[in-house]
């Protein structure tokens, strides 16, 4: 019989790119799903429904108890206000969750199975049963590069990163496309004439985003500029998106030593890929075409970009990247701080390996076990 999986969030931005992943890939086949919802319980489960048509109360533990395994997106409010109290009712399913919540929780795993499989059933056969998505960034760092970490090569990682809209969530990617259009509203006239000063086209621009520009999600202008600060201000100066760098990279790789890890966080103008601009150093002087091999060999998603002009603007870029499971990586060379000393350059599209594809997978390592 199949095994009843519990989705929370379905409907949700990340959980609508889940919705698909797991059609694309025939995972309703494999289960018995039970739709939960926060606001419309009652009504009509989506079409992938099977014995139970209509929607659970996502609040209800009983409800949820239910299930052999709860996947949710939700977010973490529901996350804090509804695990406990189902783990308090006894029930000894498994959770798996997006939410940031519980991942530094010391019985949970953060699962990215191409890069921690080893660590995920360690603990599944420990008797683990909490099983939480990374942030964004750094799952797609790992999914970069690591085949580097997996051969204990990297003695820290300073990370500079470009994160899109998505990653607030989808008001956030709406209103940094309003702001794209107020910009350009600003001087359509001018445009349109060849004639026009560049000057005063930007001076036009510049108060469009000073004034008109919408900031309501965001705090400030996204459009024809950044925000050098992504998620909560921490008392080292640190930004909470930072300190997750370090704090759950060593936490997905499982390592006894930790490798530092840190950067700075920002949030630009792309619409859902989020990328990193790294610079490494590496614990040996290794060549190149070494360095090429192992990041190839990390896993079949890396999309390796040699380090040329053309295919790094063709390649490397959210355009290219966006929709897809392949993670770029490219501009890697030795930089002039040394021989150990790497650049490298990572992209992925953060709906997907940075918050909906490892919570698929981990479901379906779940159903085989
Ligand atoms: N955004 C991201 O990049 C990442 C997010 N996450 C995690 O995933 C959680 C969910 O994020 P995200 O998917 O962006 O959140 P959303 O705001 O898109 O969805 C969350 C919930 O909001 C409710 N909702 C209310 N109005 C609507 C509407 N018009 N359309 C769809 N849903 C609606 C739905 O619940 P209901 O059906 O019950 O009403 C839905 O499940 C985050 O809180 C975070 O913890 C993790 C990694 C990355
Ligand atoms: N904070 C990330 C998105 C996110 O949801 O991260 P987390 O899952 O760690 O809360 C961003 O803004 O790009």
């Amino acid at each position: 019989m199949s095994k009843l999986v519990g989705l929370v969030g379905w409907r949700g931005m990340v959980g609508s790119v889940l919705m698909d992943r797991m059609t694309a890939e025939g995972d309703f086949a494999h289960i018995d799903p039970v739709f939960f919802s926060t606001s419309n319980a009652g009504g009509a489960a989506p079409a992938q429904a099977q014995s139970q048509r209509t929607l659970q109360d996502a609040n209800d533990v009983a409800a949820l108890a239910r299930c052999d395994i709860v996947l949710t997106c939700q977010g973490g409010d529901y996350t804090k206000a509804v695990y406990p109290r189902l783990r308090a009712s006894g029930w000894r399913g498994h959770w798996i969750d997006a939410a940031s919540a519980l991942r530094m929780e010391p019985e949970t795993v953060i699962v990215l199975d191409p890069v921690n499989e080893g660590l995920i059933r360690q603990r599944l056969a420990a008797g683990g049963r909490d099983w939480i998505g990374g942030n964004c960034t750094n799952s797609i760092l790992l999914m970069g590069l690591c085949g580097l970490f997996r051969a204990d090569l990297v003695e820290w990682v300073s990370s500079m990163t470009y994160q899109a809209a998505s990653g607030g969530g989808a008001n956030h990617m709406r209103e940094l496309l309003q702001g794209m259009g107020v910009c350009h509203a600003a001087v359509a006239a001018d445009l349109a004439n060849p004639a026009s000063a560049i000057l005063d086209i930007d001076r036009k621009v510049a108060q469009a985003i000073r004034d008109d520009v919408p900031r309501e999600y965001f705090g400030a202008p996204l459009a024809g500029g950044l925000i050098p600060w992504i998620d909560a201000q921490l008392d080292n100066g640190q930004s909470k998106e930072e300190w997750k760098g370090q704090a759950e990279v060593n936490k997905i790789l499982g390592t006894a030593q930790t490798i530092p890890v840190d950067g700075l966080c920002v949030r630009i103008g792309a619409m859902r890929c989020h990328s990193l601009a790294l610079t490494l150093k590496l614990k040996q002087d290794l060549p190149l075409a070494e360095i090429e091999a192992l990041i190839r060999g990390g896993n079949p998603w890396v999309k390796w970009v040699p380090n040329e002009r053309p295919a790094s603007v063709a390649e490397l870029t959210p355009a290219a990247i966006t929709g897809g499971l392949q993670v770029g990586v490219g501009r890697v060379r030795k930089l002039n701080m040394g021989p150990q000393y790497l650049s490298a350059f990572v992209i992925g599209d953060q709906l997907l390996w940075g918050a909906a594809e490892p919570l698929r997978r981990m479901l379906r390592i779940l159903l085989a076990a």
